[in-house]
């Protein structure tokens, strides 16, 4: 069994919880060989992102030539950028179609607050981009308004799907500065997603976990979407899968302490195995199977 190549383009979180590290937890998860091309260091704990030191664009670029020349993704996604001048190395080897399937994570800003990249360069990366995952946030920066409810969600997908990317979603899981069960996924019912396929939106709505450890849920998002196509799934099924996955992964952190801020995802079920773990939650609504996805969300 060969399992195919999936990419991920982004910063090294040190505390492990988002960044590349997560994406290639969220990769080995869910069965496909992941690769990594990195974009910046970050010194970061669950607490606090101390500091960044971007990686040139061109060690990007030779990151990406020699990379893909030997072992050439069939999904991609991008995280963390940087510059300006990095996302246009990236860009560049999207136009010359090393980076099929690619789905953008444009990360502006860090769970603990800190600024991980600039508008303008995810700009640069988004006419490649089959699918985009941008959060409330992101998605206001780049349109220039806010973006508050679940109909304005859907509006900011259906106009940020008209300037580029064929699907958008448009995530709604931001926690507030306080951190505990007080995000926007609780005013409204639940951790809901609004999903631009081109011609409809919908609305992808499930239980809201209530958990400080949700650093990397974005990260973990945009990876299981990659990780699905790679598999052959139609981007509203690798869409439905990632949600269920991420919810999943919530659930089995919830009891969990690792580092004193915002702690990272049970990626690999360990919760599962632990006497009373978490992965079982009714509410979860997902599959119970070791490594395994759900095969349905509540669209
Ligand atoms: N506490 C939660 N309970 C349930 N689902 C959640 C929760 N937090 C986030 N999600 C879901 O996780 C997915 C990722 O969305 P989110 O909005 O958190 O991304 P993000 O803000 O880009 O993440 P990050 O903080 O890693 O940058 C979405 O499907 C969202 O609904
Ligand atoms: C490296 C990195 N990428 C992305 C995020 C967004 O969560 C983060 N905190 N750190």
């Amino acid at each position: 069994m060969t399992p195919p190549v999936v990419l991920t383009v982004a910063g090294s979180d040190s505390g492990a919880g988002a960044g590349i590290q997560a994406d290639l937890k969220v990769f080995a998860a869910l069965g496909v060989y992941g690769t990594s091309v990195l974009t910046a260091v970050t010194a970061q704990n669950t607490r606090e992102v101390r500091a960044v030191f971007g990686v040139p664009a061109e060690m990007v670029t030779a990151q990406l030539r020699t990379l893909t020349e030997d072992l050439p993704p069939v999904a991609v996604k991008t995280g963390m950028l940087g510059d300006a001048e990095v996302a246009d190395a990236v860009a560049g080897a999207a136009r010359a179609g090393l980076l099929p399937n690619l789905v953008v994570d444009p990360v502006l800003v860090s769970t603990s607050g800190a600024r991980l990249g600039v508008v303008e360069a995810i700009e640069r990366l988004l006419p490649y981009a089959l699918v985009a995952t941008p959060n409330r946030a992101e998605a206001a920066a780049i349109l220039g308004r806010t973006v508050s409810g679940t109909d304005e969600m859907a509006e900011a997908a259906r106009q940020l799907a008209a300037g580029g990317p064929r699907y958008v979603v448009v995530t709604g899981g931001d926690v507030d500065g306080s951190g505990l069960a007080t995000g926007g996924g609780e005013a409204f019912g639940g951790a809901v997603d609004a999903l631009c396929t081109g011609t409809e939106v919908r609305l992808l709505r499930r239980p809201w976990v209530p958990t400080r450890n949700s650093h990397g849920t974005g990260c973990s998002f945009s990876a299981a979407i990659a990780a699905r196509l790679a598999l052959g799934d139609q981007v509203p099924d690798a869409v439905a899968f990632a949600k269920e996955y991420v919810t999943r992964a919530l659930l089995g952190a919830r009891t969990w302490s690792l580092g004193s801020g915002h702690g990272p995802l049970d990626h690999f079920r360990w919760s599962d195995a632990a006497p009373g773990g978490g992965g079982s939650a009714s509410s979860s609504g997902s599959g119970s199977s070791r490594g395994s996805g759900p095969s349905s969300t509540g669209r």
